[in-house]
């Protein structure tokens, strides 16, 4: 029978599957940060029981930590204890743990595929909603609870219903300064928020097939945004040349005996999905949002869309618009902005830096911006400094952070204050987000060094416009 990427890595998992039930699902690799397993080590510690893998499970802090100053001891009481509390947990069960200074640390879905922790074939979880991420390497990856972050602590297992079927296709070529975070947010514009719900999502098509790793990666760690559990991508030369020679990749024979197996992992030409959906990259513009989900995001040169235009209810798109005090048909470009930030397991990789680096090269930050750009690693910061990125950054007038999640979530002290506008390139815009009354611009690294040296939203294409003329 033909099957779908997905069934292929999935029904090679199931343990034990439940009639009418859910399936038992063994998992390959387990990543683990200090917010979402306290409560699950301590599950353990009740039962006295012990991890039953510690060699399959990964503990990171990224989260809470500072992004100025990591040599010194954490602050807040409660980041602090909960950062003590997971370096406790990986010891006691002997995990590896790359905490605060530690050369791996970083951002749980930027140090999985750095480390070769994420490969084809593999399922793996996190307690955290952009484990999506790790799709990228055509692996089963999702985001899991507390309590399911104990269970597979415990048993290695999970228990999962299988989710639908569902594949987007973007043929063509994308234009200009159309970068894979633009695919994603106009995917997630069309499809909206919820519009994936109940399916695991494959990407296909000549956009992917000719996309970089990493930006396969902000592609399918937005996957969660448009309600999805998961998406991912076939593996082929692009995800082998990646992953060779990492730390946790396998090597020689093993090697070989992967490819063999990773070769095999694609969609059969008859597969059939539950649902289907195609684009074309050339509709694909620079995107922007402009409300409070990531779903509310337009080409960059659009108008505000009016609100009888929109689909769902007219008056919570108007909310969402007086939170961000911006009215219906007004043009996004020009639009005032205060912070930028450059980060995040969406847009926190080297080729986000090398990105923003184009635009801000040979220019300054404007005056009215505060930019706070914060690698998703320690490896990705000390290859901005190895390219020579840090220093057109600092030149420009810009810092360069430590690494951590910072103000993708503002769980620390980077946090935009209440009515500012970010343009940010992480994945979630929602009210508070980035700090309470905070208003995000969610958009990819072109856009917002565009903003950072203008001060104000503007489209990147007419900045490397001015670089062809000069
Ligand atoms: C803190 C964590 C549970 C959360 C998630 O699951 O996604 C965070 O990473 C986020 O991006 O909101
Ligand atoms: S960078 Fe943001 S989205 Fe990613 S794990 Fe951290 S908080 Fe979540």
């Amino acid at each position: 029978m033909s099957k779908t990427l997905f069934d292929k890595v999935w029904d090679s998992h199931v343990v034990k599957h439940i009639e009418n039930g859910p399936d038992v699902l063994f998992i390959d690799r387990h990543l683990v940060h200090e917010v979402t397993s306290p409560v699950a080590f301590l599950g353990l510690k009740n039962r006295g029981i012990k991890v039953l893998y510690p060699e399959r499970t990964f503990a990171t802090a990224d989260h809470n930590t500072p992004t100025r100053n990591q040599h010194l001891p954490v602050k807040d009481p409660l980041s602090a204890n909960q950062l003590k509390a997971l370096e406790e947990n990986a010891n006691a069960h002997n995990i590896p743990y790359w905490g605060l200074g530690h050369k791996k640390n970083g951002i749980v879905h930027v140090i999985g595929p750095e480390n070769g922790i994420t490969v084809p074939g593999a399922t793996i979880v996190c307690g955290d909603s952009h484990t999506s991420t790790h799709g990228a390497f055509g692996a089963i990856a999702f985001g899991i609870g507390t309590s399911e972050v104990e269970m597979v602590l415990s048993t290695q297992c999970i228990m999962q219903p299988k989710p639908k079927s569902l594949r987007i296709n973007v043929n063509g070529e994308l234009s200009e300064a159309v970068t894979p975070k633009d695919v994603a947010l106009f995917i997630i514009s069309k499809l909206s928020t919820s519009g994936a719900t109940g399916y695991f999502a494959e990407y296909a098509g000549d956009v992917f097939k000719n996309m970089s790793m990493e930006g396969r990666m902000t592609v399918c760690n937005l996957s969660i945004e448009m309600g999805a559990r998961g998406g991912m991508i076939a593996p082929d030369e692009t995800t082998f040349e990646y992953i060779k020679g990492r730390e946790y990749t396998p090597k020689g024979k093993d090697w070989d005996a992967a490819m063999e197996y990773w070769s095999t992992l694609y969609s059969d030409d008859d597969a059939e999905f539950d649902k289907e959906v195609t684009f074309d990259a050339s509709e694909i513009e620079p995107m922007i949002t402009f409300g409070t989900n990531p779903g509310m995001g337009i080409g960059i040169s659009k108008d505000i869309p009016l609100a009888e235009t929109i689909d769902g209810s007219p008056a919570t798109y108007k909310k969402s618009l007086e939170y961000m005090d911006y009215s219906e048909g007004e043009a996004m470009v020009g639009k005032p902005i205060d912070f930028v930030f450059l980060g995040s397991c969406t847009n926190g990789r080297i080729e986000d830096f090398r990105a923003f680096a184009s635009i801000i090269k040979g220019r300054k930050k404007a005056d009215n911006v505060t930019a706070w750009l914060v690698p998703g690693s320690h490896k990705v910061e000390a290859a901005i400094r190895e390219e020579g990125i840090l220093d057109i950054l600092t030149e420009a007038g810009f810092e360069l952070r430590e690494p951590g999640c910072s103000a993708c979530l503002a769980m620390n002290d980077d946090k935009i204050p209440a009515g500012k506008y970010a343009v940010s390139t992480s994945n979630r815009n929602f009210e508070g987000r980035q700090g309470p009354g905070a208003r995000t611009l969610l958009a990819s690294p072109l856009v917002a060094a565009a903003a950072a040296v203008t001060g104000k939203v503007t489209d990147p294409r007419e900045l490397m416009q001015e670089e062809v003329l000069a």
